[in-house]
């Protein structure tokens, strides 16, 4: 490899690149939900009543602390520069039966295809489509006060309790792109100029290496398929011992179907080719194999001979175009800068994803299902429906989510306990639901259904919807 090759830099996280780079799509978060109120214990007062009852109300639930996929956000820089956050506490309860309001939830943006990580690299979620919230850290239950805690034998309990703390812990957020298609090739071969050539997006672009520090998305549409491209930093040979930006951004390609290698015919140094500089990006595509989760080296890929605009380009890339198509490899003479070839190009892409889509298996029935919006007691109503069914809506549409790192008990688990605290399952008793009726939680168009079991002895996990209960979306 000639000299030219931009020498590692010292830099933070493990990335070395150019001075300056600044290459952040990976960060730990340390987030706190907040802690629940504490009840409140007091005896009612009234003059000439001395012994009033107990009057002292509950304290608020702790805030939680939520992610959510928002396309607006496209980075995780944010989280970089302040890498704490705290939702706030509940109220504490106070006397003449008020309860402590409750913490507000923190949510948290991230962008499209955050994976959610403990620090010992086990994944808790895979944030994926607009709107996916991921609850990381869940406030406190608020204390009960002394006139929740009165009951037969001791009328005037002259305590109550503290409110539970809110859960506290670290995450790893890494950003893996969402992407059809992916652009891989040396420095300055003109990924990001191809982007732009398909799409709308405005990337930047320059004549010089590492140009590129982020991945460039773009949405393409050929015939009936719309699909995603994305480009990522330029690979150097030894990218896989640290040179240039190093390999870790192939992360980024990982959930592409379809490789493109994009091969610079015009204004190559000494010492490279298409086919070599082929070989070279090949070669680090495998190395990264033992790195990252998913093997890429197995991919559809397509060859791109880029600059053929310039005479010599063109000369070149006739020259070398039948020895890719003897490895059986589709070959496409372009231009990013005057279009050539690009129309046929983005065929031929569309075809690939198109081809991967239609093998997909097809989607398997929701295993996990999470999360009601509404928050607060107030913000839902039971509605009695015939045949001794029940739905359970909300103003704001209450909305599952899938999220496939749960199983279907914690999911379960996880409706109870948040079902538990929005009383929902007083609300059902009111309205008349018997033991086993069949209840949706959700929409008119989406629902999550399970049985009611009230149980209320055996805890809310128990009552609503046994451990074990399959939960399914449907329509009601
Ligand atoms: N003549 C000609 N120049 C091109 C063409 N495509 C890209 N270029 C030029 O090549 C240079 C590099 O283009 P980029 O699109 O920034 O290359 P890149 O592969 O994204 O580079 P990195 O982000 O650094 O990895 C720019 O000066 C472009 O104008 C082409 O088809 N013809
Ligand atoms: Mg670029």
């Amino acid at each position: 490899m000639p000299d030219e090759t931009p020498q590692p830099a010292p830099a933070r996280r493990g990335h070395s690149g150019p001075p300056g780079a600044q290459f952040i799509d990976r960060v730990v978060l340390h987030v706190q939900a907040g802690n629940g109120g504490h009840g409140c214990a007091s005896v009612h007062r009234e003059k000439f009543k001395p012994l009033g009852g107990p009057d002292g109300g509950n304290g608020g639930r702790g805030g939680d602390v939520i992610l959510e996929v928002d396309p607006n956000t496209a980075s995780l820089l944010d989280y970089h520069h302040r890498p704490s956050r705290k939702a706030t506490g509940g109220k504490q309860g106070q006397g003449s039966n008020k309860n402590g309001a409750n913490g507000v939830d923190l949510v948290l943006p991230v962008p499209n295809g955050t994976v959610v990580k403990t620090r010992d690299g086990e994944v808790l979620a895979d944030l994926v489509g607009a709107g996916t919230r991921f609850v990381i850290a869940r406030g406190g239950h608020g204390g009960l006060g002394n006139a929740a805690l009165a009951n037969a034998k001791r009328k005037a309990p002259g305590f109550a309790l503290l409110g539970e703390p809110g859960e506290e812990l670290d995450v790893v957020l890494e950003l893996k792109t969402v992407a059809d298609v992916a652009l891989v090739g040396f420095p300055s071969a003109g990924k990001s100029s191809l982007i732009a050539a398909l799409s709308a997006a405005k990337p930047k672009i320059a004549d010089y290496p590492f140009t590129t520090l982020t991945p460039n998305l773009g949405v393409v549409s050929a015939g009936e398929v719309v699909y995603t491209v994305a480009d990522v930093p330029g690979l150097i040979e030894g990218a896989s011992e640290g040179k240039g930006l190093g390999l870790q951004f192939l992360r980024h390609i990982e959930r592409a179907s379809t490789l493109v290698h994009v091969l610079d015919c015009a204004t190559l140094e000494p010492g490279r080719d298409p086919l070599s500089d082929f070989e070279v990006i090949e070669a680090e595509l495998t190395a990264y194999d033992t790195l990252g989760d998913e093997p890429l080296s197995g991919r559809p890929r397509l060859v791109v001979l880029n600059k053929v605009d310039v005479p010599d380009a063109r000369d070149l890339a006739e020259l070398v175009r039948p020895e890719f198509e003897q490895r059986g490899l589709k070959v496409f003479e372009v231009s990013a800068a005057t279009h050539e070839g690009l129309r046929e190009l983005s065929f031929a892409m569309a075809e690939m994803v198109a081809a991967h889509r239609a093998a997909l298996p097809v989607e398997e029935p929701t295993r996990l299902v999470i999360r009601p919006a509404p928050v607060g007691g107030a913000d839902f109503e039971v509605r009695a429906l015939p045949d001794g069914e029940y739905l359970v809506t909300g103003e704001k549409p209450i909305r599952w989510l899938r999220q496939t790192d749960f199983s279907n008990d914690e999911a379960v688990g996880y409706l109870a306990d948040r079902l538990a605290r929005l009383g929902v399952e007083e609300r059902l008793a009111e309205a008349g639901a018997e033991p086993g009726a069949t209840v949706y939680i959700g929409s008119e168009d989406e629902s999550i259904v399970f049985d009611w079991e009230p149980e209320v002895s055996a805890g809310p996990e128990q009552a609503l919807g046994r451990r074990g209960t399959d939960l399914r979306l449907e329509g009601r």
